[in-house]
């Protein structure tokens, strides 16, 4: 079997022209645009790039992009008041802090100091525990993304059984409540786990947020199985030159996807659905504070 390869880029692409349609319509209609403030504290350089393309996708999605750059050593207090300062502003509509954030700061209080009808990344205690009973709320980005490859696949994923590898707040654990919430048969593995490949023969869906360059082998797939790779790993390529390096997800793909139904290729899978849901996400809070309809993107 060749699997078939589920493209994340294409997908996401239709989702940004789906929510940039939707916010011609409310500017239109309302005179309203929505409005998303990233807030980076300290120089990481991947999130440097994560920041710099969510400020530049906001644009091109028609929305306002509120760019707060904090030095590495702003204290709690300083991030705090921002935080409350763009809790009460009317054209902020979604607040984002970039993670990790230095060491010093508390992410827990911070996230949790976001408005919840503002909090685009689903992070807060509030959206979490909607999303754990099963009520509407704000969905994390990453598996808002992973639900919607699996809606390429399957019409309905009621009775599936499907193994989360890695328990992450911002993947793993929001993954296992939505495929929970879609009467999937969940299986959340992590690195206690001692039994992983058994899990994962049993699986029709296997996520993978484990961190773990090529950890997912094709001996532990069941064929015809769909396979959504959430790892971006760098690793030295030297076969591409001296200090050159790679990105690799958790899975073999190439051997993997000779097992696989379906699969998702590292990079251009689950992560440009990461930003392209962070756009659908600041749309449906805009259309919340201000009671418009839910807005449907692609048809969902
Ligand atoms: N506040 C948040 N912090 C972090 C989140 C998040 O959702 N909210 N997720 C990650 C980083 N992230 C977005 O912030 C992110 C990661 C990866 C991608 C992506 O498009 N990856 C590409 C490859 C990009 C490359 O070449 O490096 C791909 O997989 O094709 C987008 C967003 C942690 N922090
Ligand atoms: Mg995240």
């Amino acid at each position: 079997m060749t699997a078939q390869i589920i493209d994340g880029k294409a997908l996401a692409a239709d989702l940004r022209s789906s929510v940039k349609d939707v916010v011609a319509q409310i500017k239109a209609e309302h005179g309203v645009i929505p409005g998303l403030a990233v807030v980076l504290v300290g120089n990481d350089p991947a999130s440097e790039v994560y920041v710099r393309s969510k400020g530049k996708q906001t644009v091109e999605a028609g929305m306002n992009s509120f760019e707060y750059r904090l030095s590495e050593d702003t204290s709690e207090e300083e991030l705090l008041n921002l935080i409350t300062r763009l809790n009460s502003d009317p054209e902020v509509h979604g607040i984002l802090v970039q993670l990790p954030l230095p060491a010093h700061l508390d992410s827990k209080l911070v996230i949790n100091a976001i408005d919840p009808h503002k909090d685009v990344d689903g992070f807060h205690t509030t959206n979490v525990g909607m999303v754990g009973t099963g009520q509407d709320a704000i969905v994390p980005c990453t598996p808002r993304g992973c639900m919607m490859m699996l809606a390429q696949i399957y019409p309905d994923l009621r009775g599936k059984t499907a193994l989360v590898i890695g328990h992450s707040n911002i993947v793993g654990k929001p993954m296992g409540r939505l495929l929970l919430n879609a009467d999937c048969t969940v299986i959340v593995a992590h690195k206690s786990s001692t039994n992983i490949p058994e899990l994962a023969r049993m699986a029709d869906i296997v996520v993978v947020a484990a961190g773990v360059p090529g950890l997912v082998k094709a001996e532990w797939i069941k064929p015809g199985a769909t396979v959504i790779d959430v790892g971006i790993n760098r690793i030295p390529a030297p076969e591409r030159g001296e200090g050159k390096t790679r990105l690799v997800g958790d899975v073999c793909f190439d051997e993997v996807s000779e097992v696989a139904g379906a699969i998702t290729p590292v990079p251009g899978g689950v992560g440009p659905m990461t930003i392209a849901c962070l756009l659908a996400n600041t749309l449906s809070a805009c259309c919340h504070l201000h009671s418009f309809p839910e807005p449907t993107l692609l048809g969902v």
